[in-house]
């Protein structure tokens, strides 16, 4: 059935100024308007920048990096972080003069700041090994002669390993033009990856230039990698900016994934032809070939103005495919999460996930990517178990060369779990959930029915699971016991303890515990199992079966412990009564 109801609007409303103003959880309390920066600043942002005011936190951090303090500053997607570094590069009132290097991820991120700026007649250059253009060429010369260049961008793996760029900033250091460095989406310090080991060097920027000031920006961080960041660039006493990470003009919900792939595509076309019809917006999937069907058949069974987009297409395929969207020229992007960082369209009104993303930071980004204007925005969630046991069993691959160390497997897996934990809660405050992973408290209150949770009507009551969770622990430890077959699946466990009457289940019904949740509400038994999945009470075994096809076979782990962590956890399971 295609569910198309309106969904709950009643407190989405605010710019992201607003969003950003509601509530910071740190700033010292100073008067920065008295600062010996203020002036400038301020006719800088609405000369250059054309902007009329500060968003919170904006002026503490630009007068923090011009008194030649180390920053750290998070705030979240599109809360208006790159005119922190961007206004002060053009000051002439601060401690460091000349030339901010900025550090960045993304090559398309780059260029389309320095093409903004350049817009705004601004002198940026970018240092990459894409920069082939006059104005690259242009960049080298104008350095080394110690002309007026404010701001130069690279990524981590040219300014470590040019020879050139290190030239140049040593050449500018001698001569008192390096004014700081700023280090822009901090959080891939922390990641894994080797593609990006170049960010885990940057610790030479302190070991090198001491003195001259860094900024790391980021939009999105808990406590552990903050102190990573901070590690890792030796930032020193860093005035540290952080934002509230609500963002009030969201709407968050979450839906059971349909089994089948075209009940699917009909829930997600309906969606946005009830609901936003002719608006800008982005469908994640997991797979390239995922994004590029939903695409066609967005387009060809539903007249909707979709296209694709993966890290598989052709350099000049993605341009128009990203140009014509961010232009309006089409209207959905289908795509796997290679797009989207340093994605700058303020108008994207829903953001919908045909798969749910595989940690709770990717969820906040992806999803962060709606409103950016201030605009009420839908971020839509599909969840199915049987993409967990995808994501899971793609982590654990033994046949993947590329496969992450075995304590970042674990790592990524309970990542993956506060995901699940997310998707399967049925209860509590989307927002309360989502802030809780940023370390933040947030008021269910102050959510104002904007997220599926909250719009439920009637209220949340604990009920102790215990016993239930028990005796699926005991039913599953029986089944596999019982050696019938070679694995038990998720759906024949739930088959099994709900007592179904099916050819595939009557072997196994003389078992003990067979049936024992017939009487028990299909969504009680849903939950209790995701989350002895979630707490790796259970965990899945993938095997390829004798037709080539990969299977899911449930095994019981720590069976020892499992009675003692059972009885602690199970009392939280909230229903909506
Ligand atoms: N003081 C301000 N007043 C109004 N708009 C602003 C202000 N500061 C920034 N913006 C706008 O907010 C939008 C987002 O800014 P920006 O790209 O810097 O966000 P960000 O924090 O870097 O997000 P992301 O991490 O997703 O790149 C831009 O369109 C920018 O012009």
């Amino acid at each position: 059935m295609i569910s198309t109801e309106p969904l709950c609007r009643s407190a989405r409303d605010g710019s992201q100024a607003e969003a950003c103003t509601s509530s910071t959880l740190c700033s010292t309390r100073v008067d920065h308007t008295a600062s010996p920066y203020y002036f400038e600043a301020i006719s800088l942002l609405k000369g250059t920048f054309k902007l009329s005011h500060f968003r919170k936190n904006q002026l503490e951090c630009i007068t923090a990096t011009l008194d030649g303090k180390d920053v750290f500053y998070l705030a979240p997607t599109g809360g208006g972080k790159s005119l922190c570094y961007q206004l002060p590069a053009l000051c002439k009132s601060g401690k460091t003069q000349g030339t901010t290097f900025v550090i960045s991820p993304l090559l398309s991120l780059i260029e389309d700041q320095v093409l903004a700026l350049r817009e705004k007649g601004i002198n940026a250059f970018r240092l990459t090994n894409a920069a082939d253009t006059d104005a690259a060429h242009d960049a080298l010369p104008r350095l080394r002669k110690g002309d007026n260049v404010p701001l130069v961008y690279t990524t981590p793996e040219k300014f470590i390993n040019s020879n050139i760029v290190q030239d140049i900033v040593v050449h500018l250091y001698e001569r008192k033009l390096l004014a700081r460095f700023v280090v822009d989406e901090a959080h891939v310090i922390g990641g894994w990856r080797s593609w990006r080991e170049s960010y885990a060097s940057l610790g030479i920027l302190r070991e090198r230039w001491p003195d001259i000031p860094i900024m790391a920006l980021t939009g999105s961080a808990n406590e552990l990698a903050i102190e990573d960041i901070k590690e890792s660039l030796a930032l020193r006493n860093p005035v540290h900016l952080k934002q509230s990470f609500n963002r009030a003009n969201l709407y968050y919900e979450v839906r059971m994934k349909p089994a089948q792939k075209k009940v699917l595509l009909q829930e997600i076309a309906g969606f946005i032809q009830s609901r936003h019809k002719g608006d800008t917006g982005i469908i994640y999937c997991q797979s390239r070939d995922e994004c590029e069907d939903m695409a066609r058949r967005l387009r060809e069974e539903f007249n909707l103005s979709a296209r694709h987009f993966h890290a598989g297409m052709d350099r000049d395929e993605k341009r128009v495919n990203q140009h014509d969207w961010s232009k309006g020229i089409c209207k959905i992007i289908v795509a796997t999460i290679a797009f989207g960082m340093g994605i700058d369209k303020p108008d994207v009104r829903f953001v919908i996930h045909a798969t749910m993303s595989k940690d709770m930071d990717g969820y906040y980004q992806e999803t962060g990517r709606a409103g950016r204007d201030g605009g009420p925005s839908d971020c839509l969630l599909f969840y199915a178990y049987r993409d967990v046991a995808k994501l899971q069993s793609m982590l654990t691959n033994p046949h993947d060369s590329n496969r992450p160390p075995p304590d970042e497997v674990e790592r990524q897996l309970e990542r993956l779990s506060a995901v699940v934990a997310y998707c399967s809660n049925e209860s509590d405050c989307r927002r309360v959930l989502i802030l809780r992973h940023f370390d933040e408290e947030f008021d269910e209150e102050e959510c104002h029915k904007s997220c599926d949770n909250c719009c439920k009507l009637g209220k949340t009551v604990k009920e102790n699971c215990t016993e239930m969770a028990q005796q699926a622990v005991q039913l599953l430890s029986n089944l596999i016991d019982s050696g019938r077959d070679r694995g038990i699946t998720l759906n024949m466990f739930k088959d099994v303890w709900r007592g179904r009457k099916s050819k595939n289940i009557a072997p196994y019904s003389g078992l003990s515990g067979y049936g024992a949740a017939a009487n028990i509400d299909h969504t009680m038994t849903e939950r209790i199992v995701t989350q002895l999945l979630c707490r790796q009470v259970f965990s899945t075994r993938r095997t390829t079966s004798g037709s080539g096809f990969g299977v899911n076979y449930l095994e019981v782990c720590f069976l020892l412990m499992v009675v003692a962590i059972v009885s602690q956890l199970f009392w939280a399971v909230g229903l909506q009564r």
